[in-house]
């Protein structure tokens, strides 16, 4: 029999992978106007695009904002609904909201809008025969794909949601049929954070995985720690804490 462990990586291809993934950062403050080769936002859109989606259906677009008028527009649109959400938070929070920085539309050069057109491959698509949100979550997983490979790349990128849907569809143009999954700014960065931005503030902490795992049934946790899965998640999750990166 194929011994698996000959499908695995080398080991230094394997920490490239793990520190891309665990050094991503949402980056909102640190873009610089340095542009951005044409060949290196080729790659990134490109591993979007080999993301995994429903039926292979494939159903995103890639929307390049570049124009300074058309980047405003959006900055605009973000505005007012960032003034309407610090009205949503409580009054000890929302302070707090309205001081962080939560977008790069401008400053940086590149902005991406990845979509979801829902009848890409008409009504009926295999994996999305009952749960039909499915396709919107592969133009998630194309995000997600682009979002790595663009930090392996150095680049910073920010994901913007802060939006009035309607309204973002108007400033790019785009028919109300077609849905704007991720506003992202993609650009050079002076530094990636260590921690997540909202961590930093203190706005949120990270959960400990091993208290988001369940066994058999939902809700069924190991409550005396015997699992050596809640265990080896437990003590990797404080190496991470503690060295930043994973594996060495
Ligand atoms: C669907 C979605 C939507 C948004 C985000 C993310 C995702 C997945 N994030 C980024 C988010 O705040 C960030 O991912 C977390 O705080 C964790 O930080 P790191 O991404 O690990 O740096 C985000 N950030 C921001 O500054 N403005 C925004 O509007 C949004 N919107």
């Amino acid at each position: 029999m194929e011994n698996q462990i000959d499908h695995a990586f080398s080991d230094a291809e394997r920490a490239a992978v793990y520190r891309t993934i665990f050094n991503r950062r949402d980056v909102r403050g640190q873009f610089l106007p340095d542009p951005v080769p044409d060949e290196v936002l080729a790659r990134v859109m490109l591993a979007a695009h080999h993301a995994p989606s429903v039926g292979f259906m494939q159903p995103w677009n890639f929307l390049v904002v570049r124009s300074p008028e058309v980047k405003q527009r959006v900055r605009d649109v973000f505005a007012k609904a960032h003034a309407e959400a610090a009205l949503m938070f409580p009054e000890g929070k929302r302070e707090t909201y309205s001081q962080l920085k939560l977008e790069g539309i401008v400053e940086s050069p590149i902005n991406l809008c990845i979509t979801c057109d829902r009848e890409r491959t008409g009504p009926v698509v295999v994996g999305r025969t009952h749960i039909k949100t499915m396709d919107l979550y592969s133009s998630v997983c194309a995000v997600q794909n682009l979002w790595l490979a663009a930090r392996a790349e150095g680049l910073g990128v920010g994901w913007v949601s802060i939006f009035n849907q309607p309204e973002l569809q108007a400033a790019l143009g785009m028919p109300a049929d077609i849905v704007p999954i991720a506003y992202l700014c993609i650009g050079y960065v002076s530094h990636f954070h260590e921690k997540p931005e909202l961590e930093k503030a203190g706005w949120l902490p990270r959960l400990p995985i091993a208290d988001l795992l369940y066994y058999d049934q939902w809700g069924q946790a190991d409550a005396e720690q015997k699992e050596s899965l809640t265990g080896a998640l437990a003590t990797m999750q404080d190496d991470i804490q503690q060295r930043g990166i994973f594996p060495k």
